[in-house]
């Protein structure tokens, strides 16, 4: 590995998983990882927003990071429901996922929409999870360099640098699916990420910005993942509820 690339971050998504009992999942996860692991790699764990608080301060001390998984884009007000990027700072997070294909779909946003959660994140101290990937359609019609610069140019904000900002490229149709793209599909779209990292945060920073890939990764793919040109850690659903799994990921990069 050379020395300039970025410290690689594996990003637990726990997506609507978790009581209040799952914090031995938690506990099981800072016991392995040790010194030497927390040398190689950075974890990051995003529970159900009800745990985030429980979570942040049962890792105090551990170097584990907390994160939400969505925000609104604004501070307060009359949002029923809806979670400020404050209030999950203030809560103890200290990332967020913004544009998972999940609300991407299911609740409509668009890239304008994870754009202003992008900004809301950086105004309240988060670093932002941007996500982006193409559906299985998208990918079919040879659309997805495509569809990817175009969710990337929509939403990243014009303030993001290498500390305020990981992009995840999770192809939709990989998503829980057991399906992974091909080592050079998914080399292909992360040079295209960083290419236009460029050209939109700049040469420097986009070189120290972490693109995490993001779809069906368990411990018996990552290393195969993870040694990929610009593949900067991952971002891992189903894998990361089970300590043993998530932490037989981060172990890729062991080596
Ligand atoms: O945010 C995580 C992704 O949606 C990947 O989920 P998965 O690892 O269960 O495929």
């Amino acid at each position: 590995m050379s020395v300039d690339r970025p410290r690689p971050l594996v990003a637990g998504n726990w997506k609507m998983n978790g009581l209040k009992t799952s914090a031995k999942v938690l506990q099981e996860v800072h016991a392995g990882y040790t010194p030497g692991l927390k040398a190689k790699v950075e974890l990051a764990v995003c529970p159900p927003a009800t745990l985030i608080g429980q979570f942040a301060q049962a890792s105090v001390g551990s170097r584990v990071a907390i994160g939400g998984q969505d925000c609104h884009a604004k501070e307060s007000g009359a949002f029923t429901g809806d979670l400020s990027a404050e209030m999950l700072a203030d809560a103890g997070a200290s990332y967020v996922i913004v544009g998972h294909s999940e609300r991407r779909q299911y609740h409509k946003e668009k890239d304008v929409d994870v754009c202003a959660k992008a900004v809301a994140a950086h105004r309240a101290g988060l670093t932002a999870i941007v996500c982006v990937g193409e559906t299985r359609e998208e990918r079919e019609g040879g659309k997805t360099l495509a569809v990817v610069k175009k969710q990337l140019r929509g939403s990243i904000p014009v303030d993001s640098n290498s500390h305020n900002l990981v992009v995840a490229y999770e192809p939709v149709w990989a998503i829980g699916t057991g399906l992974t793209p091909t080592t050079a599909d998914v080399a292909e779209v992360h040079a295209l990420i960083r290419d236009e990292l460029r050209r939109l945060v700049g040469k420097a920073e986009a070189s120290k910005v972490r693109i995490l890939y993001g779809g069906s990764v368990k411990p018996s793919n990552a290393a195969e993942l993870m040694a990929v040109e610009n593949v900067n850690g991952a971002l891992v659903g189903g894998a990361s509820l089970v300590a043993a799994d998530f932490l037989g990921i981060a172990g890729a990069y062991l080596g």
